[in-house]
């Protein structure tokens, strides 16, 4: 008999159990456990929140129409088989050839919690995070209890410390854990990108380049346009690893020159960035920033690089070549940023007319001499 007391008997009462709240002197609203078993064909989520955050997450497609998650946590047949490495624990390896742009994961939640929340009294904060873990529906719970942890630290506070991704719903942060996508570890080279879709309530994973079978599917943890110490220094704080990814672990002589190719891909996206009349931004400032991605690795970066690029390119005119990246640009966003984000809205309209776009002829009239400026939106 579960500790927590059923509510599904009781008339236009949305959440399978009643929650359980507690208050903090910081904030007016208690935070409490809403559970929803049913959520996702009976994957189940809970969310530690207050209560109209809760239930404004109900109004939500993922919920009012259950039927749009028809396609979503497949976990049958997957493209990976789960491996153990030395020094890393788990992780997830091809076993079949991935193109870019292929789907990986498409989950949904087992739990959301508020950052607020740590404002509790850890006592009760930790109570309700193992209530809420207890109203799980039992394939979760296993699936929760079987994930990593790494912190030594309270076994659910760890679990979802080393775990969570960042999400955002409602323009609020909060922290969400994807048991199944929780087995990719990290790599300053990724191969995989992914992003939140608040409608559906589903995060995505995507191949961004071809992987091939015995190839471990890698996503990141951090900023990897950041130099090798700062990344080296991020990844031992927040997870308690030596990160030995290619990239950290080159020659220091190749690890210099990838540094100062991030210095450099910081200072043009800088120039890129600059819409004043005084801008050095040229189509071939964009060009040079998409090679130097390119020879870091950084796929995922490419959708912004090709944005840079397209929008230069107009801004001097130059109809085709803004076309050709903003395809570009459409392709790598969706992967990374996600079908519904404005950069991909953006470009789709620059690919069909460049000529109505806000960027357009923006720096120099056709002429590509001299910058007639302006400002950007
Ligand atoms: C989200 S889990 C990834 C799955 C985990 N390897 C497992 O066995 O469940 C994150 C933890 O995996 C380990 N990890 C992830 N990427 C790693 C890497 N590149 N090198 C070493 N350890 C890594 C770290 O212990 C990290 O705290």
């Amino acid at each position: 008999m579960r500790s927590a007391i059923a509510a599904s008997k009781a008339a236009n009462f949305p959440w399978t159990f009643w929650p359980e709240c507690f208050s903090t002197e910081k904030t007016d609203e208690p935070y409490c456990v809403f559970s929803h078993q049913g959520f996702a064909a009976g994957r189940g989520i809970f969310v530690l929140t207050q209560k109209d955050f809760a239930y404004a997450m109900l109004d939500k497609p993922a919920f009012t129409n259950p039927s749009i998650l028809e396609n979503v946590n497949k976990f049958e047949n997957p493209p990976f088989v789960q491996h153990e490495f030395p020094g890393k624990g788990r992780g997830l390896v091809a076993n079949k050839t991935l193109h870019r742009g292929d789907q990986i994961f498409a989950s949904t939640p087992v739990l959301i919690t508020d950052s607020d929340s740590w404002s509790l009294d850890n006592a009760e904060r930790l109570a309700l995070l193992y209530r809420g873990v207890d109203t799980l529906p039992l394939d979760s719970q296993a699936r929760f209890w079987a994930l990593m942890g790494h912190f030594d630290d309270d076994p659910v506070d760890d679990r979802i410390n080393t775990n969570n991704f960042d999400i955002t719903i409602d323009g609020i942060s909060q922290q969400a854990l994807f048991p199944e996508i929780a087995m990719l570890n990290h790599d300053c080279r990724p191969n995989a990108a992914y992003f939140w879709d608040e409608q559906m309530m589903t995060h995505y994973v995507h191949a961004i380049r071809d992987i091939h079978p015995g190839e471990e599917i890698t996503i990141t943890y951090i900023d990897n346009e950041k130099d090798r110490k700062t990344r080296m220094r991020r990844l031992k704080s927040s997870w308690g690893f030596d990160c030995s990814c290619s990239a950290c672990t080159a020659n220091p002589s190749l690890v210099a020159e990838s540094d100062s190719r991030l210095y450099q891909i910081t200072d043009l996206a800088k120039t890129l960035d600059n819409w004043t009349p005084t801008s050095r931004a040229t189509p071939e400032a964009a060009e040079l920033l998409i090679e130097l991605y390119k020879l870091e690795r950084l796929d995922a970066s490419l959708a912004t690089a090709y944005k840079y690029a397209a929008e230069a390119y107009s801004s001097f005119g130059r109809r085709w070549e803004a076309i050709r990246y903003a395809s570009l640009s459409v392709e790598m966003s969706m992967l990374d940023k996600g079908f519904r984000d404005g950069d991909v809205a953006e470009m789709r309209k620059m690919t069909n007319n460049p000529e109505m776009t806000w960027s357009w002829k923006k720096r120099a009239g056709a002429s590509g001499k001299g910058c007639g400026c302006g400002h950007a939106h």
